[in-house]
């Protein structure tokens, strides 16, 4: 089949269409086109958009009373991006939005994804809401591109045809199509080093690696040339008519968008005028579809400023027999009626505007034995993707590779490490030192091991911490102030009697038991660096000579020690 198309420079060219990946090979020769012909060929050769049959019966997509404004946080009042905007989209029809920039349209399209909630209103797809359609089911191509960087094309249709859950086989299948149909020569190229018209065809490729049932394309032919964009145009329609395809495609060409079955045309947030491109023509009298939408636009603007017109006043459009309002379908409320702006003609055809609609099956069955695989697939290739993105990127890889490092090193200056050299205060009232002993420097080695506190002092490591025994805890907590010691720990009078009756009676200990066999550090908090080192090792100590010597014969737990903070000003 021969498919014309309008090149650069306003001649006409013409190409081989294909209507399955066999026929693909057939139409390697695109370059080959004929450039002999004027434009004036091409309105001809293009109007096909009646002859069109797409599937009325069964609408796929339905948008009814949708109303939506980017609320930021702080505004009250923010201005409606869709209002009160309603489209049909039917089943096996490439729709194409038109409107002008900032019209609504990619937000539109983001709330038939599910990606955006409606403030108001109701939207069908597949006669469901669009968070239960699953993903398999409709490929997308945003504006932005969803392109890895540091992935080459293939690798990135590889994981996108692994994620859609597709055998390999079928997705190299898949890829050798794409590559031949959109021109992608370099798709062992990474990402980051395409052109921008090389990035939006790869986009466009994910979008179609999956065969999925709804096609939704954000100004997919921006920056691709005119015979591909033709070419790309012949895809969707061979898509739509022998594949069960539905296409919405976005577009800034307007004379491209002759080529779909129904144009919707956005403007403030509404559904202006929504039907066959051809029948546009017909009401509007003109030849190209440019013209016949700036008639339409003319024609709103100026019912905005001088109000609301009923259909019969001033309407000059030709009425066609297929032509349709949008807003005045007879499906609509009256509310809705009401607000419609723009009427062109009655609208004969009932089917298009509502009615049940039919719901595609998903993949599996949804239980658990079909979704495991599908989810190892999936987890295995984000893996793959995450782990050559990674081994690609040198600054990322070597910044995983010294995380570790710098997250110990930032705990060690935070926190402070192991206590070295600390001078380390013990006020021990088991002992009862007197004046002499302390002015004569206490020595460990006098201290009875009968003790619980002396075998306690003597597990202390002589490189961490030297000792010093005061008589009283305020003799201790001067020292502190005047920066002699960096924490004490205080042993109670009659320490170990106490240790020996909590084991003993445990559960049942009495409160002064419980009192007496603590312990207490009291640490100068403001350097927090090396007493939070000492809190550590004296609580492992602590632990160490209850454990290993009494703790053990009984199978008790410790935990006896609760610490004070001595903050120094
Ligand atoms: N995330 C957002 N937050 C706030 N405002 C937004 C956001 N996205 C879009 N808008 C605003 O909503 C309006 C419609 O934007 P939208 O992208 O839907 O238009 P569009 O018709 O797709 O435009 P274009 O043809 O240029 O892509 C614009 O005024 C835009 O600034």
């Amino acid at each position: 089949m021969v498919q014309v198309g309008i090149n650069r420079d306003g001649y006409r060219v013409e190409m081989e269409t294909f209507s399955s990946i066999e026929k693909l090979d057939e139409i390697e020769s695109v370059d080959e086109v004929s450039t002999d012909r004027p434009i004036e060929f091409l309105n001809e050769a293009y109007d096909k958009s009646d002859d069109l049959n797409p599937d009325e019966e069964q609408p796929i997509i339905t948008v009814r009373s949708a109303n939506k404004s980017y609320k930021s946080i702080g505004s009250k009042d923010a201005p409606k991006v869709l209002n009160d905007f309603n489209m049909t989209v039917p089943k096996r029809a490439i729709y194409a939005l038109l409107g002008s920039s900032g019209s609504g349209k990619t937000t539109a399209l983001s709330c038939i994804l599910g990606l955006r909630n409606l403030d108001e209103g109701e939207i069908k797809v597949f006669g469901t809401d669009p968070a239960n359609v699953a993903g398999q089911n409709i490929g997308y191509m945003p504006q932005d591109l969803c392109l890895y960087e540091y992935l080459t094309v293939v690798e990135t249709l590889q994981y996108f045809g692994q994620i859609y859950g597709m055998d390999p086989s079928t997705i190299d299948e898949s890829i050798q199509f794409l590559v031949k149909l959109l021109n992608l020569e370099d798709v062992t190229n990474l990402a980051s080093t395409l052109s921008g018209g090389q990035k939006r065809r790869a986009s466009f490729a994910i979008a179609l690696i999956h065969k999925p049932q709804l096609l939704i394309l954000d100004e997919p032919t921006v920056g691709v040339d005119p015979v591909l964009r033709e070419r790309i145009w012949s895809y969707l329609r061979s898509l739509t008519d022998t594949q069960n395809v539905t296409v919405i495609i976005t577009t800034h060409y307007i004379e491209e968008a002759r080529q779909s079955h129904m144009i919707g045309l956005m403007g403030n947030g509404k559904l202006l005028y929504e039907n066959a491109p051809g029948t546009l023509l017909r009401q509007t009298g003109s030849r190209l579809l440019a013209d016949a939408v700036l008639q339409v636009y003319q024609r709103f603007e100026s019912e905005e400023s001088t109000g609301f017109k009923s259909l019969e006043q001033g309407n000059n459009f030709k009425e066609s027999e297929s032509g349709r309002a949008v807003n005045s379908s007879q499906n609509h409320t009256s509310e809705q009626r009401t607000s419609a702006k723009m009427i062109f003609a009655k609208r004969d055809n009932p089917n298009l505007n509502g009615g049940p609609v039919s719901k595609t099956s998903c993949s599996g069955d949804g239980s658990v034995k079909t979704l495991l695989p599908t989810a190892r697939r999936t987890i295995g290739s984000l893996l793959k993707r995450n782990f050559i993105q990674m081994t690609r990127n040198p600054y990322y890889l070597s910044f995983l590779l010294i995380l570790p490092a710098i997250q110990v090193l930032a705990a060690v200056i935070a926190i402070g490490g192991h206590p070295r050299d600390t001078n380390l205060g013990i006020v021990n009232h088991e002992l009862k030192l007197n004046e002499s002993q302390l002015a004569s420097k206490f020595l460990l080695s006098s201290c009875q091991d009968g003790f619980y506190s002396c075998r306690y002092l003597k597990l202390v490591p002589q490189n961490d911490a030297r000792l010093h025994f005061f008589q009283s805890e305020e003799q201790a907590i001067n020292a502190v102030k005047d920066s002699s010691i960096a924490a004490f720990i205080i042993f109670p009078g009659n320490f170990t009697t106490h240790m020996k009756d909590r084991i003993v009676f445990n559960n049942f200990a009495e409160s002064e038991t419980l009192e007496g066999s603590q312990i207490e550090l009291r640490r100068d908090m403001t350097g927090v660096k090396s007493v939070f080192g000492l809190k550590f090792n004296a609580l492992r100590l602590f632990n160490i000579i209850i454990y290993n010597n009494i703790m053990q014969m009984y199978y008790l737990s410790y935990g006896f020690m609760k610490s004070k903070y001595v903050l120094v000003e």
